[in-house]
């Protein structure tokens, strides 16, 4: 089975969505990764939509606060037939914890837990912000391993993470983890916000289990064709 291709939708309105969702083909056979920039602006209602219409469902909102506060917000979005979420694993082991309980408190009966991915670093982060900003001591591939170490004991099904750091984490962490992998630019010479980035071949390459592509295909020319020619290219 093909390696899902996951589509950032990071667009503010529904025709927009629309316009890009008419050109990915079958919903049971894609995956939309709805952001914050949809989410505040649809709400949950779309979502739910969207997961009638049989897409599967990426929510990306990155938890992360009190354990609480995690577990009541991921009860509430175990209620939208969502198939993957987000906490930021920086959050603590309680908190990632807390965040998968309320997944498996929030799903309705008969339905399956939605998937929950830790954030390790976010891949617009560089070496010197982890370093001079974050006063990380740690060098980037460590510290990643040591926040997907700490989110696959706290029951985590998975981490956010860029490409370049996936084979270590295999040998580290694990193969029986997930590798989301966003921070994916087609050609290797991209400047823009993301830093720590691949190419579809090379996250294939690395074992990415999944990558994430937004404006690669969402501001394409021909966003049909560039989504056809990354899932080549990854699978
Ligand atoms: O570390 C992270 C975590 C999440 N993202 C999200 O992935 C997409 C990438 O979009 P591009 O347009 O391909 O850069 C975006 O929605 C981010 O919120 C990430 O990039 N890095």
């Amino acid at each position: 089975m093909n390696k899902p291709v996951i589509v950032a939708l990071d667009v503010d309105n529904s025709e927009k969505l629309q316009k890009i969702l008419d050109k990915l083909g079958k919903p049971d056979e894609t995956t939309i990764k709805v952001g914050m920039e949809l989410f505040y602006h649809t709400g949950s209602e779309l979502v739910k939509k969207l997961s009638d219409q049989g897409y599967n469902i990426f929510l990306d909102l990155k938890l992360h606060d009190i354990p609480n506060t995690v577990y009541n917000g991921a009860k509430q979005l175990a209620r939208l037939g969502i198939t993957y979420t987000t906490v930021h694993a920086l959050g603590g082991s309680q908190m990632i914890h807390a965040a998968k309980e309320g997944l498996i408190a929030g799903t309705p009966v008969g339905k399956t837990v939605p998937k929950l991915l830790a954030v390790t670093e976010l891949t617009s982060i560089s070496d010197e912000v982890l370093k001079n900003e974050q006063n990380c001591s740690l060098p980037m591939n460590e510290q990643v391993v040591s926040l997907a170490q700490t989110a696959k004991k706290a029951g985590a099904d998975g981490v956010i993470c860029s490409p370049l750091e996936v084979r270590e984490l295999r040998e580290k962490v694990g193969d029986d983890f997930l590798y989301v992998t966003p921070g994916i630019r087609p050609k290797e010479n991209s400047s823009d916000d993301q830093s720590r980035i691949a190419t579809p071949s090379q996250a294939k390459e690395f074992g990415s289990s999944a990558i994430v592509v937004g404006r690669p295909i969402t501001l394409a020319s021909d966003p049909q064709a560039a989504y056809e020619a990354i899932k080549k290219e990854f699978n």
